[in-house]
């Protein structure tokens, strides 16, 4: 009955409105709020975790918190992520990221789903360190779509061949996959941003947690890593209810769990040929222009 009622109420929410900032789609709420999302202040000392959505950001969250607390465990369970580390252009009518940054001691950690060039630029002023995620574009695509269809903040992505043309037009929410790992990328030249790769975290958490810390300036023993790697699994971090957004109201886990399948290659299941065919055409194209490269299999 509580599960039934549950279903009718998210099923009541309207789905997520959009507009744009500079070409950019972005929700409507963060486009009413664009002026006091540019001019947040940040500090010398706060860590950003970036990436485009669905390429393992709360993951990278999780293990940045654990190494901060030197893989204390109850310590990070003390709230859920989102309000560990304020989603820095999140906007709702009560509340706000930047309200719940400005709120927050430092050293803060927040976290971001903006391309390079809509980062409020007192981040670039004050130096800070920065922390990209990226995953390839076939299995971010797939994981997006699932996103879209459990998120109410987020619009309805229609049939799965809809989403792949909306996908790949870059008229998506946060833009296009390509300009955002790209332009990412290229910033790594000029500024201290440590850029790390789904796929590669899947392959040796141990190597990429380590990297993590090294890039905090901390040092943590072999066992706490050990336990960080442990802690931050997969399986793990699904039935944590400080990382699974569980309590969200605007996600239908029902629908999809918000900690799907965390592997690399189920956009096998989802692509035809065609659409396989098409994605290697648009990446070939689309990816000329940079070093950066994916491994789309492990
Ligand atoms: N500890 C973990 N290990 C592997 N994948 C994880 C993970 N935690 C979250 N994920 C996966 O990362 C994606 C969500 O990314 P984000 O946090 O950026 O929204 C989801 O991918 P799938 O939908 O492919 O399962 C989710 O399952
Ligand atoms: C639409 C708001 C929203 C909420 C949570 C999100 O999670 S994640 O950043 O992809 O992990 C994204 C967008």
């Amino acid at each position: 009955k509580v599960e039934k009622k549950k279903e009718l109420e998210w099923a009541l929410i309207p789905p997520g409105e959009v507009s744009q900032v500079d070409g950019i789609v972005l929700e409507k709420n963060i486009c009413n709020s664009w002026d006091k999302i540019w001019n947040f202040e940040a500090k010398p000392d706060d860590l950003l975790i970036a990436s485009y959505p669905k390429a393992g950001t709360t993951w990278t969250q999780e293990i940045v918190d654990l190494i901060q607390n030197n893989g204390d465990i109850e310590k990070s369970k003390r709230a859920p992520i989102h309000l560990r580390q304020p989603f820095l252009e999140w906007v709702r009518t009560t509340n706000s990221g930047i309200d719940q940054a400005n709120a927050m001691p430092s050293p803060r950690t927040l976290k971001t789903h903006l391309p390079v060039q809509l980062l409020p630029p007192s981040f670039w002023e004050k130096n800070c360190k920065i922390i990209y995620v990226a995953r390839n574009v076939k299995d971010n695509m797939v994981s997006y779509y699932y996103f879209q269809k459990m998120n109410k903040g987020l619009p309805d992505p229609g049939s799965w061949d809809e989403y792949f043309e909306t996908f790949l037009s870059g008229k998506v929410v946060w833009g296009s996959w390509f300009d955002h790992v790209k332009g990412w990328w290229k910033k790594k030249e000029s500024h201290p941003i440590l850029y790390l790769f789904y796929e590669e975290m899947m392959k040796d958490p141990k190597r990429e947690i380590r990297k993590v810390m090294e890039f905090l300036g901390k040092n943590l023993k072999e066992e706490v890593l050990d336990k960080i790697v442990y802690n931050t699994s997969f399986d793990v971090m699904k039935r944590n209810p400080m990382t699974n957004y569980i309590n969200d109201v605007k996600m239908n886990h029902r629908l999809s769990p918000f900690m799907r399948k965390g592997v690399t290659g189920d956009w096998k299941n989802h692509f035809t040929e065609a659409q396989n065919k098409q994605l290697n055409e648009n990446y070939e194209k689309n990816m000329a222009d940079t070093s950066l490269s994916f491994c789309m299999e492990l």
